[in-house]
Order: structure tokens, then sequence, then C-alpha cells
């Protein structure tokens, strides 16, 4: 494949900012696109592809290059066009390896780093890049499921989208992007994966409301929660509100939905998200202290505690998060999930549910939160069911869910 300078370039640059200056992968990308209006789809797709390859492969890449740690632009240049030899042989695609003779390259010796590539691929935290600490605590967490779910995690996610049936139905979705490009998802009603890649937020159904893009695993979530048109709930961890805009549909705009984060911008994202998709009954607050949540106390029929967590059951869309996360976030990130599932909770009402929710494989952050919480209130609480959705498996992204009920003594 011919390499244009000007797009290696916005590659370089790329990754630059994500790693020097830690700027998120999605923004970055989105703003680096938005810098050059010359640009064709083909271009925008060779940075952005580029861009998020070297940061899935990123320990991988490095090693190939024999860098150790990328610190100036002439680093870059050469993980960027190492990159290049090693991608149609670890992504399997028909494409040639040479590259071009650019003084930028100068410092690439191709056959050392196809070498120290076949080296790389017997160590699977290298081959599979991710930080040592990472690849211990999965292998500890999950024993042998880890190999695979890990090499799973490192595959490209599909462009899954959910019909918004407050606005349109699957038929009319199907008819925008055309019934060749559709693919329902078994077991989860209104999903479909779009077999060609697309900016779909930029077409006039999106802006009509008419669907949104949502991982078919997220999607499993808000009917986890057995919501019925008419019931009160509240999505506490709200953020932007995925889930809260799935949780409004399943309403049908009966009922109230209340919905709750500790970060207003997500918040005011989110009234935005639900004005385009047609939600009637939302309210939004702001959680600025615990008294707020004694004030609602068993006043909700129903409760999404989508909690904050490592994220590592998403990395497929989020690659920087592996470079970004620290052992002691993590660490951190459990009590905070401790607190808001013991606290939180006070606010379903006696008979009420609530859902217990994580975007992480770890046992430590999902299924042993739910058993503790369960230990403690065993009096007042009972599981009715749990489910974990597998990378590997189900093609989904990672998620955890358990439906919780509340006792009437
Ligand atoms: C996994 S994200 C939620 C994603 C969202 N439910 C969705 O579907 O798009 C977790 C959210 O919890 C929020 N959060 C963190 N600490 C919190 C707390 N103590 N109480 C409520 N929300 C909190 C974060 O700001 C973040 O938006």
């Amino acid at each position: 494949m011919k390499l244009y300078k000007g797009l290696v370039a916005a590659t370089v640059d790329a990754l630059q900012q994500i790693f020097i200056k830690s700027r998120q992968a999605d923004k970055v990308v989105e703003q680096v696109l938005k810098s050059n209006k010359k640009w064709g789809a083909r271009d925008r797709a060779f940075i952005a592809e580029n861009t998020y390859e070297i940061v899935r492969w990123w320990r991988l890449v490095k090693y190939a290059a024999g860098i150790s740690k990328a610190s100036d632009e002439a680093d870059f240049w050469n993980i960027v066009g190492t990159w290049q030899i090693i991608k149609p042989a670890h992504l399997r695609l028909e494409s040639d390896n040479i590259l071009p003779e650019w003084i930028e390259f100068e410092g690439i010796n191709v056959e050392s780093v196809i070498e120290r590539y076949q080296e790389a691929l017997d160590t699977r935290k290298i081959a599979e890049s991710v930080p040592d600490w990472i690849d211990e605590i999965g292998n500890q967490e999950l024993g042998a499921k880890w190999d695979t779910e890990l090499a799973a995690l490192n595959r490209q996610a599909p462009l899954t989208i959910r019909v918004n049936t407050l606005k349109s139905t699957p038929v009319d979705v199907v008819a925008l992007f055309g019934e060749d490009n559709c693919v329902e998802v078994p077991g989860v009603p209104n999903a479909f994966t779009l077999k060609k890649r697309q900016n779909v937020l930029n077409q006039e159904g999106f802006k009509q409301g008419f669907f949104e893009v949502q991982d078919a695993g997220s999607q499993l979530i808000a009917p986890f929660l057995d919501v019925k048109p008419g019931m009160s709930v509240i999505d506490a961890c709200a953020g932007a509100g995925g889930k809260t805009l799935h949780i409004a549909a399943l309403l049908q705009n009966e009922g109230s939905i209340l919905a709750m984060d500790i970060e207003d911008h997500k918040l005011t994202e989110l009234r935005k998200r639900a004005g385009r998709n047609g939600v009637k009954n939302l309210d939004t607050m702001l959680i600025e202290s615990d008294e707020l949540i004694d004030q609602l106390s068993e006043t909700t029929d129903r409760l999404l505690l989508d909690v904050p967590c490592s994220g590592l059951g998403v990395l497929r869309r989020h690659p920087d998060t592996k470079w970004k996360l620290k052992p002691e976030f993590l660490e951190n990130i459990r009590k905070v999930q401790w607190n808001i599932l013991s606290t939180y909770s006070s606010m379903v009402k006696k008979g009420g549910k609530m859902v217990y929710a994580t975007c992480s494989m770890l046992p430590s952050e999902s299924e042993e939160q739910v058993k503790r919480f369960l230990k403690a209130e065993k009096k007042s609480w009972k599981l009715v069911s749990e489910h974990r959705t597998s990378v590997s498996k189900d093609g989904f992204d990672g998620f955890y869910m358990a439906l919780l009920e509340r006792k009437f003594s």
C-alpha cells in the first residue's frame, strides 16, 4: 500500500498527543481529522485506523522497533514505520510491507524488525500488548479464560446500533442503512451490526434520533433491569446516558427517570441526547453530597448502578485505557464501587429491583462486590440473576450485570 507523508505525519502527531500529552485517543483522532478539510474518506480511514491499531499494539510495535520508551518525534516515525512492516502479517492483510525511502524511516532495519516481531510472539504480555500488571491480574482472576478474552479484546469491535423505539422501528432503520448492510444480533432485540464501517453520526437519521450507537452487550443491561412502562427508575451513574436512553425507550415515556452523576458536563450531554431521542420523562440531578442519596431513600421502583470501573471489558473500543490505567486506580475504584452499591441501594423501594453493572471482566469489580453486598445485606436483598458477556464467545464487549431484589422485611 502506498504511504503518503502527510497522512503518516498526522498519525505521528496523533500518537504523540496520546502518549506524550496523555490525551484521550478518540478525542485526539477526532481533532486531527478535523484539521485538514482536504482529506478524503480513505485518508481519514488511514489516520484513524493506524492510530488505533498502533495504540492497541503499542507494546508489541515498540518491541519490534527496538524502542523501550518513545520520547521524541523520531521515535514515533520509527514506530509508525515499524507498524507498516509488521501490519500485513499481524492483521493477516494482503498488502506489501515495503517502506518508502524517506529520511524519517532511515533508522529502520526491516530484517531486525521482523526478527524482533517473531521473538515477541512467544511472550503473551508483549504479543497481546498489555502492561505486566494487567496481564498478571487478568491471569490471577480469570485463569485460562484470560488467554482467549485478552486475544478477543485486541480485535476491532463491530459497529452496532440500537433502534430507538421512541422514534423509529427496526424496519425503518434497516431501510436507512440497506438490508444487505444490517445484521440482526441474536438475543438482543433492536440491535443491528453494520457490515460497512461508516460515520453514522453524520447521518440525518441519527440527528433525528432514530438510532444510537451502542454495543450489543451494553444493550442487554437496561432490559435486565426488568423495567415496565409507568415505573419510577433512577440511573445513578448515568454518565452521558447510553443506558438511560435505552431505559427511556423501554418505559415508552410513561413513568419517570432520574439520571444522576457526579459530573455535570456528562448530564448536560445526556439532556441533549435525550432531546434528540424524544425522551419526555427525564430529570437529571448532580450528586454533590451523600445527603442527596438519603433524601431519596425508598423512592424508586428500579435502580441502575452502572458503576465506574477499570473499563477492561471495553478495551476493543478504548485501547488507550490499558496504558493509562494504574493499579492504584483499580484499588481505589473498587472502594468507590462498594460505596455506591452499599449506600445508593437505599433508594430502592421495598419489593423494588436494582442492577449492579460493570464493563469489566474482573470478578473483583463485579461478582465479588455483589457477593459481599448480599452477605452484608442478606436480610434485605436477594440475588435474582447474574449475567456476564464474553468478548470471545458472544463478540460483545465484556459486561457484568446482576439483578437484585429488595425484600419486604
Ligand atoms: C460506567 S460510567 C457510566 C456509563 C453510562 N451509564 C452509560 O451507559 O453511558 C460510570 C459513571 O459513574 C460516574 N460516577 C463516578 N463516581 C460516582 C459516584 N460516586 N456516584 C455517581 N456516579 C459516579 C462517572 O462520572 C461515570 O459517568
